[in-house]
């Protein structure tokens, strides 16, 4: 395939081995210093584009994107609030788009696990459920995208979490703190100094305590489960998710 990169920083450089290791062909790169060199004509070349950048960057090389009639696989976060429109938009012009909080099959694995340990802890209300991340102190957005995703299985599974709340850098989580409300799920962000993204799922009841862990040893992960989402949307048209990707529905 041929493949545009949008955001040639830390995931956009690894992104560009794998890719290679797989025997694809970068035929484009564009960081913050050459983006004059974004042009509907450039993105046409490309078979696919795949997007690590910036939460205030995304939406235009989506845009970009869907006007070059090129699908693409978008890897940034931050831009939540955003999705639902683009959704719409994908669909509406005919386009091919592909987003997922976190492409490593570890981390797909987990949110498969987390969906149905939600249903589950359902039956044992006396447990009370949180979440954590830690990233390192570049990452520009809060929760990460990967807790959303997580909260939202949970939500998703237990009858009495309605939505999420977050707090960044508070040191000791108080989980019967009043002004969590009970049915809000907490998300509790840690930054430090390298790591590349731990996820925690705790149920705690008076007695015992499930955690149910993720930890990325580096960003290799990320990178070889964007490369095969990219070779997975070849042919496709329309707006898919990681869980049409990871199809874990027989399990
Ligand atoms: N979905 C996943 O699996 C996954 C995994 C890792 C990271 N991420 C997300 O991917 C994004 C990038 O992560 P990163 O670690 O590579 O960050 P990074 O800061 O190392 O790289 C971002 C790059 O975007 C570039 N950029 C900024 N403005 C630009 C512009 N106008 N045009 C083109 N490029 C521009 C910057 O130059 C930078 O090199 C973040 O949102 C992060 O949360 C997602
Ligand atoms: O390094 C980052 O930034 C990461 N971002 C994604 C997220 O927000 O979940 C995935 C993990 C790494």
């Amino acid at each position: 395939m041929k493949i545009a990169i949008l955001g040639y920083g830390k995931m956009g450089r690894i992104i560009e081995k794998v890719a290679e290791n797989r025997n694809h062909e970068i035929i484009l790169k564009i960081g913050s210093s050459n983006q004059n060199e974004l042009t509907t004509e450039a993105l046409k070349k490309a078979d696919v584009v795949i997007e690590f950048s910036t939460p205030d960057v995304v939406l235009h090389h989506i845009h970009e994107c869907f006007k070059a009639k090129v699908p693409i696989i978008v890897g940034t976060t931050g831009w939540y609030e955003h999705l639902q429109a683009i959704e719409k938009q994908c669909k509406e012009t005919g386009n091919t788009l592909l987003y997922a909080s976190n492409f490593s099959i570890g981390v797909n694995v987990f949110f498969h696990a987390n969906r149905l340990l939600a249903k589950l802890m359902n039956n044992y209300p006396n447990y009370k459920v949180h979440t954590e991340e830690i990233h390192h102190t570049r990452k520009m957005d809060s929760p990460s995208g990967t807790a959303i995703t997580i909260a939202e299985g949970i939500i998703e599974g237990l009858n009495n979490k309605q939505e999420w709340v977050n707090t960044l850098n508070v040191e000791q989580i108080d989980v019967s703190d009043k002004t969590i409300q009970n049915n809000q799920l907490l998300i509790a962000s840690k930054r430090i100094e390298d790591v590349p993204g731990t996820h925690t799922i705790q149920y705690a009841s008076e007695v015992d305590c499930i955690e149910f862990k993720h930890t990325a040893l580096n960003r290799d992960g990320f990178a070889l489960g964007t490369v095969l989402a990219a070779e997975w949307v070849q042919g496709k048209k329309g707006f898919y998710s990681e869980k049409d990707m990871f199809n874990f529905d027989m399990a």
